[in-house]
Formats: C-alpha cells, sequence, structure tokens
C-alpha cells in the first residue's frame, strides 16, 4: 500500500517512523511518503494561501498550489483514493480504517488555515479518485497532520503483517461484534489488595469467554449507548453459543 501526505508541516510526519507504522515502513509492507506543500509553490515567498472570496477571517489554501501537488502525488487514471481532513468531515470510525487498509494508493492533503479550496476535492472527484472528507472527532485542530497520524496509524496497524498476531485484531473495540472491548488483566493476580477476576484463573474457556462478552457488552451500555443501539443481538448470542 502506498500513501502519500501533503503538509506544509511535514516534519510533523516524523512520529510515522516510529513503533509498527515506522517498522511497516522499513519492511515495505507500508510505502508512505511524506511532501512539503511549499514544494510546488511557484513565487519567491512559497506562498500556499490567499484571502477568502466572500471574506472572513483567515486564509483560504490555493487551488493551483494544490492542484499541481496531486497531480503528481495522485495516481494516474483517478484510481486514488484522496482522503481530506477536516471538522466539517464524516465521522472517521473503524470501519473507515477496514476500508483504507484496502486501498492501494491513498493521499491525504493535510490543510491548514481555513482550510483547502473546495474546487481541489471537486477537481479530484471529476478526475475519477475516490474523495474522502474525514474528521477524527467533533473538535477543531491545527490542521489536518493530527488527524493524518490518527488515520495512519488506524488503517497501518490492520495491513496483512504489521501487527504480531492478527487475532489480536479480532476482538477489539469496534469490532466485528459492534462492541468496546472487556477489561484485561496480567500478573500478579493479586496487586495492592485488588484481585483479577476469578473466573479468568479458571482455565475454563467457555465460562471465560461468556464473563469476556458480558462485560464487553457492560462497558459499551455504560459508555456507548448508541453503539447499543445498533448491535446485532441475533449474531451476539449465536456468536455466544459458539463459545
Ligand atoms: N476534527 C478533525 O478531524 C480536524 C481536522 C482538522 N481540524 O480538525
Amino acid at each position: 500500500m502506498r500513501v502519500d501526505v501533503v503538509s506544509i508541516f511535514p516534519d510533523y510526519l516524523a512520529a510515522l517512523d516510529l513503533s509498527l507504522v515506522g517498522k511497516a515502513r522499513r519492511t515495505g509492507l507500508l510505502d508512505l511518503r511524506v511532501h512539503d506543500l511549499r514544494g510546488w509553490a511557484t513565487d519567491r515567498h512559497r506562498t500556499v494561501d490567499d484571502t477568502p472570496f466572500g471574506g472572513g477571517a483567515g486564509m483560504v489554501m490555493r487551488p493551483d498550489v494544490w492542484g499541481r501537488a496531486l497531480d503528481d502525488v495522485l495516481p494516474a487514471g483517478g484510481a486514488g483514493h484522496l482522503v481530506v481532513p477536516t471538522p466539517s468531515g464524516e465521522v472517521f470510525t473503524q470501519r473507515h480504517a477496514e476500508r483504507l487498509a484496502l486501498e492501494a494508493h491513498v493521499v491525504i492533503a493535510c490543510g491548514r488555515y481555513e482550510g483547502i479550496d473546495a474546487r481541489v476535492a471537486e477537481r479530484a472527484r471529476a478526475a475519477g479518485h475516490r474523495v474522502s472528507e474525514l474528521s477524527i472527532g467533533d473538535y477543531v485542530l491545527n490542521g489536518g497532520e493530527v488527524a493524518a497520524l490518527v488515520m495512519i496509524e488506524a488503517f497501518g496497524r490492520l495491513l496483512p503483517g504489521v501487527v504480531g498476531n492478527p487475532h489480536s485484531l479480532v476482538e477489539e473495540s469496534h469490532g466485528a461484534a459492534g462492541l468496546l472491548e472487556y477489561p484485561v488483566y496480567t500478573k500478579p493476580p493479586a496487586w495492592e489488595g485488588l484481585e483479577v477476576p476469578e473466573v479468568l484463573l479458571s482455565g475454563h474457556h467457555a465460562r471465560i469467554e461468556r464473563w469476556r462478552r458480558d462485560r464487553a457488552l457492560e462497558r459499551t451500555a455504560a459508555r456507548r449507548p448508541d453503539m447499543v443501539a445498533a448491535l446485532d443481538v441475533a449474531a451476539l448470542d449465536k456468536a455466544d453459543l459458539a463459545v
């Protein structure tokens, strides 16, 4: 999978050299390239923004500079997926991460100031690329770089071979069961007067699975009632019977 990130602060993406994403880059699982948008500016000041039409505070990122950048980094023939992090986007979820992990080439355009001229996304769609304007949450950041880090971490870890034990991806929060993950424990069994739940020490796998499923349901109901409303309980019960 190839990922191109375009930003006026490319050093912001340095964290992508670390941990599992960094290892995926070094082993060739992820071809991640970071570009400085100012490389496509043409004036001596390497200007990338201008005042907004219609007035208003702040500056807007210029379509000509972004157009030249995306012409160079998006794949020919409209086969790419352009992601634009923005607080006005559709909320990014695990489903988006799963879909992006299946893409051959993703380009992430990190806006700054008041955002990127709307014609940039429009032109990319007209060229045949998929375009997703996505928000990592209901709050405003100073630019798209942090959101790009979040999204790349979320879909990058789903690439085959990135996470050591693929089974660890199965029971995570927001997985196929639509639940939050159950509480986890490790040694020692007793710590500062706090005991690990007895069932987890029992070796009775069916009871352990049932206990975990019940705790996941409780946690989801307490913290994310919206997810409970969307639960496929019949599928859960089937899964339960399989335990
Ligand atoms: N909420 C977001 O994803 C975002 C991106 C840029 N600013 O905010």
